[in-house]
């Protein structure tokens, strides 16, 4: 996808989303349906101007460039499609997340209520659905109450995606408005979708609505159903705070999800206080001697009679298979942690009880909290104003908390994670004062899921290089500015612990 970078005074730059006008020259336009409505015309700027744009990096220096921009959001003027001619259809892909029910409401509903487009197909079991199911009619009856509802009504799936076979579908369905919710994969698949759709010359609008419980989306302040894991995560981490307090010597270990990126572990720790300890991919940790784990867990324990650890599934990272999708899947690091926990006490003599509890899809399960659900529809809004003002090949969602549209390419190439050397992690190291395993005297390394070793020294060259390479990412943290704080980095490039 080439990007389409247009260029204004002062250094301005705009990462702008394709539209129709780019390939389909003299479409017919019309008045904008909302203009008639009570509701929104007598709403003072209710319509996005042309050139309203949102900045990417919300701290600015003085001298430094302005940095890149992304559309604004919302209903315009002008819209594409009649709305009589509108036949829209939803699809959900990847693993499930809360609020995917909301946003399938608010897409039929906005749809509906907003400009009277009624001809909306459900795509059933995510891509696949496109050409082995049939479609289900979607109606503002229909979704009523499913944002009550953990899950998907469309149902999903992983792998199964074939371009051609789908854009076909498109064709013969007269689909011409897809909505695409989905995590990373399901929006590289999004992407091929619409260059596909380009190169056959079709009026179809192509957009993308950002999921993933993980947070792991470049770009956007946070995915929606991120909120509502961290909140769910909460009852886990508290039944293992309880259970640990109440033996002698209690661990109690929770594992929550997070493949590459270890979000929730890290927002759920930061929620929680009563965790000690939280393991993410990005970090790698070491069990064994002075800096260790075993020493940490052995000294919380002797100080405070107790200890909670949170473990991200894809941290000590151990791939087993992949998914149908070709995601890493792993081995259950919980278990791999709570025996490694368990005979090193065992060989020391110290008796200690460990609880493991692995809530993982208990948390993505559930219906959306208040938050993602008020997010999940503003999303589904800005998606229809997006399509029907003729705007494909984007993803919608928050940029320093403003809405826009993003081209998908920004989103494919690197996933959002968390980045340690950012003062999030630094947060989290202060208010668990866990070690940081960086310790640049020691070979520190991963250990392994089987026993094996994979050795991985961290040198104050590669925290300098973590450093710049992730000083331009824009959303490595929902809250951050994404900027090393020096003062947590010693000379030799080490993190100091926080006693
Ligand atoms: N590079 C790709 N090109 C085309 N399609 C893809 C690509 N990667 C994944 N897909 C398709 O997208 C769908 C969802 O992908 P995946 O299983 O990776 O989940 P996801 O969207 O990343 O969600 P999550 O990982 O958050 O659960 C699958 O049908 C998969 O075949
Ligand atoms: O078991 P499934 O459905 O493949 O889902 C597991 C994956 O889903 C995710 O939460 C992403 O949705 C990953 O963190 C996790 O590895
Ligand atoms: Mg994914």
């Amino acid at each position: 996808m080439e990007p389409k970078i247009i260029k204004g005074d002062g250094g301005y730059v705009l990462d702008d989303v394709p539209h129709f006008s780019d390939y389909l020259p003299n479409l017919p336009t019309y008045p904008n349906p909302l203009q008639n409505n009570p509701s929104y015309s007598v709403t003072k700027q209710y319509f996005v101007d042309f050139d309203d744009t949102v900045v990417q990096r919300a701290v600015q220096h003085k001298d430094g460039p302005r940095g890149i921009h992304f559309r604004r959001q919302g209903p315009r003027q002008k819209v594409y499609f009649a709305p009589d001619e509108v036949k829209a259809c939803i699809v959900t892909c990847g693993g499930l997340c809360p609020g995917l029910n909301t946003v399938i409401r608010e897409l039929v509903c906005g749809l509906d209520y907003m400009y009277g487009c009624k001809n909306i197909l459900g795509i059933q079991g995510g891509y696949k659905g496109f050409y082995a199911r049939n479609t289900i009619p979607l109606t503002p009856k229909i979704v009523d109450s499913i944002h009550k509802r953990g899950g998907t009504i469309l149902g999903s799936s992983r792998g199964g995606y074939v371009t051609s076979k789908i854009v076909d579908s498109i064709v013969d369905r007269g689909i011409n408005q897809v909505y695409i919710i989905g995590g990373d994969g399901t929006q590289k698949g999004a992407s091929v979708i619409y260059e596909e759709v380009r190169k056959r010359g079709l009026k179809v609008a192509v957009v993308g609505i950002p999921k993933t419980i993980d947070n792991d989306i470049p770009i956007i302040d946070k995915s929606f159903g991120f909120d509502t894991a961290v909140e769910e995560a909460q009852r886990a981490i508290n039944a293992a705070h309880t259970e640990a307090e109440s033996v002698e010597n209690g661990v109690g270990l929770v594992k929550l999800m997070g493949r590459d990126s270890g979000f929730i572990a890290m927002y759920a720790t930061l929620a929680s206080r009563d965790v000690d300890c939280c393991l993410i991919p990005e970090s790698p940790f070491y069990l064994e001697g002075p800096g260790g784990l075993y020493e940490f867990v052995g000294r919380r324990l002797r100080d405070n009679g107790h200890m909670v650890i949170v473990i991200a599934e894809g941290a000590g990272e151990k791939v087993e298979e992949r998914d149908a999708s070709g995601n890493k899947a792993f081995k259950d690091v919980g278990l791999w942690l709570s025996h490694m926990i368990k005979e090193h006490f065992a060989q020391i003599k110290l008796n200690i009880t460990l609880k493991y509890i692995d809530p993982t899809y208990m948390i993505r399960a559930v219906p959306a909290n208040a938050s993602d659900n008020v997010y999940c529809t503003i999303l589904a809004q800005s998606a229809i104003h997006g399509a029907m003002a003729g705007y494909t090949g984007c993803i919608v969602g928050p940029v320093n908390g403003r809405q826009c549209y993003i081209p998908f390419y920004r989103i494919v190439d690197k996933p959002n994670k968390v980045v340690i050397t950012d003062r999030m992690w630094a947060r989290l190291l202060s208010s668990t004062n866990q070690p940081s395993f960086m310790n640049p005297h020691k070979e520190a390394f991963i250990e392994g899921k089987q026993d094996e070793m994979v050795l991985s020294k961290i040198t104050a060259e590669e925290l300098t290089e973590n450093e710049k390479s992730t000083g331009t990412s824009t959303s490595s943290s929902l809250l951050d500015d994404n900027h090393v704080d020096n003062q947590l980095l010693t000379t030799n490039g080490s993190t100091p612990l926080r006693k």
